[in-house]
């Protein structure tokens, strides 16, 4: 195990988007962060995203070297251009959620990523959880944490992570650990950027709403905005996760409107789940930092702004990097895995004795 003490920790993301894979370096202890570090992105290539694709929704046991190949490539491009970084956090690439189901799938190898970087990785966060009774997701939140008490926050607040699936985190920063009861409640809002993605590269053959500037044409149509808002999702109490494609049916649901209306629609149906999400909270937030590629989307953040009681930023309001957010957390929560300190809890997953997940691989020799 790992002694206390600060180092530089490097985490790489491959999100459900599918757009590529962050990597970002912290100075931290698992606890407090430091400072923080070099980022870098490497997007994934038409072809390479076409591969991931299609193996979404796919489990252990099927032929996913391809899909393998294509996760492992871009992780060791990316990583190998860091030279510090003592410590790697490797989240891998998730291609099914089902917790009270199958589990959860994330592809990629952090023994072979060892040997690559000859450096110590942590990987395969999120299993543990599950088998201890958790949903596996979110696991930002313990980082979150971090981040409420980097800023100096005394009041509680929310960050939310605008993905491809939406996720939010209540924090209060006034408890002294994050696994002190009622320091966090966390959970997936809904559906965020993966249905309107897919929208566009359906019917237009773009990745995705470039600044909203389609929705921004367009008129949120209720009809379709309330069937989506029927779904008993919404009114589940925490804890719950989602899989990118659970509310993959909702496109059907704006199938026959105009793309605009379409778009509008969908970007609208973000905000309305977050709304949703709010009724979950213990308390009403004080502020909401908005991080993830949803915040970059004016339209949905007019939308959120306008829907929710409280001031909603993006996380850069607050001096931090809302692309390399989760980087930063995968990279935080793998020193906290080889420090044995604990990464969910049951405010963040449900999971039923707070529990440390992932497995520590070292290189051949170290
Ligand atoms: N300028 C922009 N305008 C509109 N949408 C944007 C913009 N920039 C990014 N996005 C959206 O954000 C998405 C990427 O978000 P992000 O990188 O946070 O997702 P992710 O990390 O893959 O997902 P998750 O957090 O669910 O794992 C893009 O696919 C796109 O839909
Ligand atoms: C199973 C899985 O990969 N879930 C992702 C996904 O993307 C957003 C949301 O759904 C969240 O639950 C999670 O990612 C973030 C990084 C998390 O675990 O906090």
């Amino acid at each position: 195990m790992l002694k206390a003490g600060r180092l530089w920790a490097l985490g790489a993301m491959s999100g459900t988007s599918l757009d590529g894979v962050d990597a970002a370096l912290i100075e931290t202890d698992g606890q407090d962060i430091f400072a923080f570090g070099d980022t870098a992105y490497r997007a994934y290539s038409d072809a390479e995203r076409a591969v991931l694709k299609a193996a979404l929704g796919r489990w252990p046991g099927d032929d996913l070297a391809e899909a393998e190949a294509v996760v492992m490539a871009a992780h060791i491009e990316v990583l190998q251009g860091f030279d510090r970084g003592a410590l790697v956090g490797f989240h891998g690439q998730t291609l099914a959620h089902e917790p009270r189901g199958r589990g959860t799938h994330q592809i990629g190898d952090g023994a072979v990523l060892a040997e690559a970087l000859n450096r110590p990785v942590v990987w395969d966060f999120r299993s543990a959880d599950i088998e201890l009774g958790g949903q596996g997701a979110p696991l930002a939140p313990f980082y979150h944490f971090a981040c409420a008490r980097h800023i100096g926050a005394d009041a509680p607040l929310a960050f939310l992570n605008l993905g491809g699936v939406g996720n939010i985190t209540w924090v209060d920063p006034r408890c002294a650990r994050p696994e002190d009861e009622g320091a966090l409640l966390a959970f997936d809002t809904g559906p965020a950027n993966a249905p309107i993605n897919d929208l566009m590269m359906a019917r237009r053959g773009e990745p995705y709403d470039r600044d909203g500037r389609l929705a921004k044409r367009g008129n949120v149509v209720d009809g379709a905005l309330e069937l989506f808002l029927d779904e008993p999702y919404f009114m589940a109490m925490p804890p719950k996760s989602l899989d990118r494609d659970a509310f993959a049916d909702m496109i059907g649901l704006v199938g026959e409107l105009s793309d605009a209306d379409a778009v509008a629609t969908l970007t609208g149906m973000v905000a309305a789940a977050v709304l949703r999400g709010m009724e979950h909270c213990p308390t009403p937030p004080e502020r909401m930092l908005v991080t993830g590629g949803g915040r970059h989307n004016p339209v949905m953040m007019d939308m959120l702004g306008a829907a929710l009681d409280c001031p909603v930023e993006p996380v850069e309001a607050v001096g931090l990097d809302g692309d390399m957010l989760e980087a930063q957390a995968f990279a935080f929560l793998a020193v906290r895995v080889a420090r044995g300190l604990p990464t969910s809890v049951r405010g963040t997953t449900g999971v039923r004795a707070a529990v440390s997940g992932g497995i520590l691989s070292r290189p051949e020799g170290q």
